[in-house]
């Protein structure tokens, strides 16, 4: 166990990356120095692939700033780092102290022998080889070292360890971090690879996305990692503050994102869904608890933190003692973003398959989906089980019957193929639709709840949806921007407006609510040719 040690001001007479206030002269220390760090001996060559400027973002702390970004958006990262003294702060970033970057690169080297990479735990792949060793070594960049030098000078991380995973797009490492009474913490470090990230897979997910508007750089890869980055850190700060288990977000800088460990205390994390061992006499009860409780969680995340996963799977959940965690959360999207409702099909189809074949008596994925986009009903446990219970004693046969495990696969498959318009401008169809609602079979849209939530249940007096109305067309970046504010509160993302409500024309839904009636499409939509999607021509 190594207590954390701080880097203090050098002399003027001294050469700084050699000094330390609690040290002082440290051979040791200096032969630790990467010959690739070793930028303060003036050479051509190497001045040219070092460039200074580059590391520009990594010193800038800007602590009087304006809290914003380079591309306008709220920097979470630095207004979270800063709401957290313990994070953040721990000893004071003697880098700032330093005026040059060349200064401040050498006096963070000597952190070098903290990040021991050949300290690998990976469950997941049990003999490591070489080659997995070399990619490790690889993704940690220089820039990415500095990273981590920083945060263990911070404090954030005291020693960064092996790879937990390596993968196309992230390395995550262990880490430890030790609290002031010397108390270890793990914790686990994923470093984005800001070379190879393809964004031709992850399109779709930008697309749309509002948070991306501002600082979408396609051709710029090392700004494309850090939004993603940021993406993930944000989206796990809503997660944690709604109370699902999910690791605890502790600080982003760049493309480095540190999170609370999901393993035990000797560094070894807990297994994925599907590796995950359930003992073979209790294995029918758990897995179908397992399964409830994961359409909980779906709900409370689309209800509350206004998300949609986006990959969920057995691959993404990790398990520990009957509990599910979820994990990376960098492409999950707003409940609003154009695509939302077909990754969520996506997920719900993704983990049924899962369970299913544990052996689970799934429900309809369009069931599922229902629950999940309800707007009334419990967000919280234990009425979250009490109502997918509800939803179990409804069906009228059990999935275990092979005639209605033949409809359900049925369903199940015409479900998957439906076009889901997320906003009435997107119905391609309008007039047929209307048709089907006129002749009593509204009940067979696929979203006919968002349609209801418009005038079903209107919770609010007159005045009040007023009000939210004039609101709605702000409301996703409002509670984005103010999710940056100091209070961290995140409580404000259960009061969003329902979806769709901003679409509707405010005479519209009065005359709606009324009748309780489902709100007449406006015929403007028409103006504009819509085509069906791709995936409904070929159905
Ligand atoms: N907080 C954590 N605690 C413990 N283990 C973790 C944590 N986060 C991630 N892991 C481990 O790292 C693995 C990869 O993490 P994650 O799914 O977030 O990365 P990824 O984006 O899928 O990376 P890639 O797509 O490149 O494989 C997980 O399967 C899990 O085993
Ligand atoms: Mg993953």
């Amino acid at each position: 166990m190594e207590p954390v040690t701080s880097a203090g001001t050098a002399g003027p007479h001294e050469p700084p990356h050699v000094y330390t206030q609690n040290n002082g002269y440290d051979a040791s220390v200096q032969q630790e120095i990467p010959r690739t760090l070793a930028t303060v001996h003036p050479d051509p060559l190497h001045a040219a692939e070092v460039d200074d400027d580059d590391f520009d973002d990594i010193f800038d702390d800007g602590d009087d700033d304006d809290g914003l970004g380079p591309d306008g958006e709220p920097d979470l990262a630095r207004n979270y780092n800063r709401q957290n003294p313990l994070h953040s702060n721990q000893q004071k970033p003697a880098a700032n102290t330093f005026n040059s970057v060349d200064d401040q690169i050498s006096a963070l080297s000597k952190h070098a022998a903290k990040i021991r990479l050949d300290d690998v735990k990976d469950s997941q792949t049990k003999d490591k080889d070489k080659a997995d060793r070399a990619t490790s070594e690889q993704v940690l960049d220089q820039r990415t070292r500095m990273i981590l030098y920083q945060m263990i000078n911070r404090g954030v991380v005291s020693e960064v360890h092996g790879a937990i995973s390596t993968g196309k797009e992230a390395n995550v490492y262990g880490a430890v971090a030790y609290e002031d009474d010397l108390t270890k913490i793990q914790r686990a470090v994923k470093v984005y690879k800001t070379a190879i990230l393809s964004f031709k897979d992850r399109e779709r997910y930008i697309t749309g996305e509002h948070r991306f508007k501002a600082g979408a750089d396609k051709g710029n890869n090392r700004k494309m990692v850090k939004l993603w980055a940021e993406k993930e850190f944000r989206n796990l700060r809503r997660i944690h503050a709604a109370g699902i288990a999910c690791p605890e977000p502790i600080q982003l800088k760049l493309h480095v994102l540190v999170m609370g460990f999901l393993g035990d205390r000797r560094g070894w994390a807990y297994p994925r869904l599907r590796d995950a061992n359930i003992p073979a006499d209790e294995a029918e009860q758990i897995w179908r608890s397992l399964y409830v409780q994961l359409l909980g969680i779906m709900r409370r995340l689309y209800q509350v933190c206004k998300l949609v996963h986006a990959d969920l799977s057995e691959y993404n959940i990790l398990y520990h003692d009957k509990q599910l965690y979820v994990i990376d959360v960098s492409q999950s999207v707003e409940h609003d973003h154009p695509r939302s409702l077909e990754f969520l099909r996506m997920d719900i189809k993704n983990t049924g398959d899962f369970f299913r074949r544990q052996g689970v008596d799934t429900l309809a994925d369009r069931v599922v989906f229902d629950f999940i986009i309800a707007p009334g009903g419990a967000v919280e446990e234990p009425g979250l089980k009490e109502s997918i219970e509800q939803l179990y004693t409804s069906r009228t046969e059990s999935a275990t019957d092979e005639k209605a495990v033949a409809e359900l696969e049925v369903d199940n498959e015409v479900f998957r193929q439906q076009y889901i318009p997320q906003t009435l401008e997107q119905v391609y169809d309008i007039e047929k639709d209307a048709e089907r609602i006129g002749h009593g079979e509204g009940d067979k849209l696929v979203y006919r709840n968002l349609l209801a939530d418009q005038v079903v249940l209107p919770k609010t007096t007159d005045s009040q949806a007023s009000e939210g109305d004039q609101s709605d067309e702000d409301a996703t970046l409002d509670s984005e921007d103010d999710s940056e504010d100091d209070s961290g509160d995140e409580s404000k993302f259960s009061k969003g407006p329902p979806r769709g409500k901003r679409f509707e024309d405010k005479d519209e839904k009065k005359v709606s609510a009324e009748m309780n009636i489902i709100p007449k499409i406006s015929l403007a939509h028409l103006n504009s040719p819509l085509h069906p999607p791709p995936f409904l021509l070929s159905a």
